[in-house]
């Protein structure tokens, strides 16, 4: 097995008119592993997300690269059956495991591909799980026969064996093959994603992206989809980027992690890692909304707070060519004010700010503090 990224994204951009919303994104994606992009509500996770699908809003621009790695895996997308099995000797190379010297000659560039060079790679190297799994499915075809259109589109079976298929996937996922004759609108909203799942999963991808794919789901329907991408994911063999808020997802799912922040990368490397210690100040706030197990001495169980709203495109110290989240920080002092951190390489992990060292033992109290 090769052990180059499966998806190298190098420079992302995106942006509408002159506000880039994507700004310089930069992060490999490995085979197998579920690498998780947090950060608040407007950061440009689901822009990204998209651009890793040739799948960005046509009214923006794209600049940068996004590159996949050309199949390797036996077999790979055509779902026969015969491809090399994810566990096989010498197996998914654990996550964190550095490949020095690997090349990825005869990779595909997403960013600018045309329709005909994405097409063939949609459902069959790279699928999509959305959050609103109704928007995935179409409401005038039965849930079976959509999934047997799609195993037809890739691997050319005939409709019969096509619909056998599509019937198992959909036991995989817990859904009876009964009920594939079912039109969306009779599922409800947990066994809908679950069947956006076994569609997304049903031509062994070798990456899948889901952008928030729980969000429209109770906490008990959470943790089932969660726990079935998960093992979808682990018998294919498929990376997943899980795009989420959900920092629990992230810690008890994900390998390797990004926080952004307003476009920008703030901190990545292994999830055990970044959660155990975090070296930036903003993924110290953001970790910091996930409630501790006992109350903390002399905090009880009140919760650390960033305060301000987050950094939209054209707000924050960008613009001054500061820290996008200096006006926020408890850290900040002029130079994050005028000089934009880079991203350097600090215990095990990247971070982008110029005070990573001066982080307290316990990194949340340094809202409280300031609160
Ligand atoms: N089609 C569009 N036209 C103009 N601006 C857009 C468009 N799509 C997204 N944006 C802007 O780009 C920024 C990032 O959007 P994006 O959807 O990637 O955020 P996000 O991190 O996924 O947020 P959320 O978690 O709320 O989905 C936001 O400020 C958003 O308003």
């Amino acid at each position: 097995m090769r052990c180059d990224p499966l998806l190298s994204v190098r420079d992302l951009r995106v942006a509408f008119g002159a506000a880039e919303a994507v700004r310089g994104l930069s992060f490999d994606v490995r085979e197998g592993e579920v690498f998780a992009l947090v950060g608040e509500s407007g950061a440009g996770k689901s822009l990204t997300a998209r651009s890793l699908l040739g799948m960005a809003p046509r009214e923006a621009t794209i600049r940068g690269s996004v590159r996949l790695r050309p199949a390797t895996r036996a077999g790979a997308g055509a779902g026969d059956g015969e491809r090399a099995p994810a566990t096989a000797p010498g197996g998914i190379r654990p996550p964190g495991a550095t490949c020095p010297g690997a090349t990825s000659a005869g990779a595909i560039e997403l960013v600018g591909a045309k329709p005909s060079v994405l097409a063939p790679l949609w459902g069959r190297r790279i699928a999509f799980v959305p959050q609103d799994s109704l928007s995935a499915l179409s409401p005038v075809h039965p849930v079976g026969d959509q999934l047997a259109a799609a195993v037809r589109s890739v691997q050319g079976l005939s409709r019969r064996h096509a619909r056998v298929k599509a019937a198992e996937a959909l036991e995989r996922v817990g859904i009876p093959a009964a009920r594939a004759r079912a039109y969306p609108h009779e599922f409800s909203g947990g066994m809908r994603q679950r069947a956006v799942i076994a569609m997304a999963m049903v031509n062994e991808p070798d990456l899948v992206v889901a952008d928030e794919p729980t969000t429209a789901l109770d906490p008990e329907m959470r943790e089932q989809a969660l726990r079935l991408l998960g093992e979808q994911r682990e018998a294919t063999g498929a990376a997943l980027v899980l795009v989420t808020h959900d920092l629990e997802a992230v810690r008890d799912h994900a390998d390797r992690v990004l926080v952004v922040y307003a476009g920008r990368h703030v901190e990545s490397g292994p999830v055990r890692r970044v959660f155990a210690h975090p070296r930036a100040p903003y993924t110290a706030g953001l970790l910091a909304s996930l409630p501790p197990d006992e109350p903390v001495p002399g905090r009880g169980r009140r919760l650390p707070a960033m305060g301000r709203t987050p950094c939209a495109p054209d707000r924050g110290d960008e613009a001054a060519g500061g820290c996008p989240f200096a006006p926020r920080c408890p850290l900040s002092d002029a130079r994050c004010r005028a000089e934009r951190p880079e991203p350097q390489p600090v215990d095990g992990r990247d971070v982008s700010c110029h005070h990573w060292s001066r982080l307290p033992e316990s990194p949340a109290d340094v809202f409280l503090e300031k609160a």
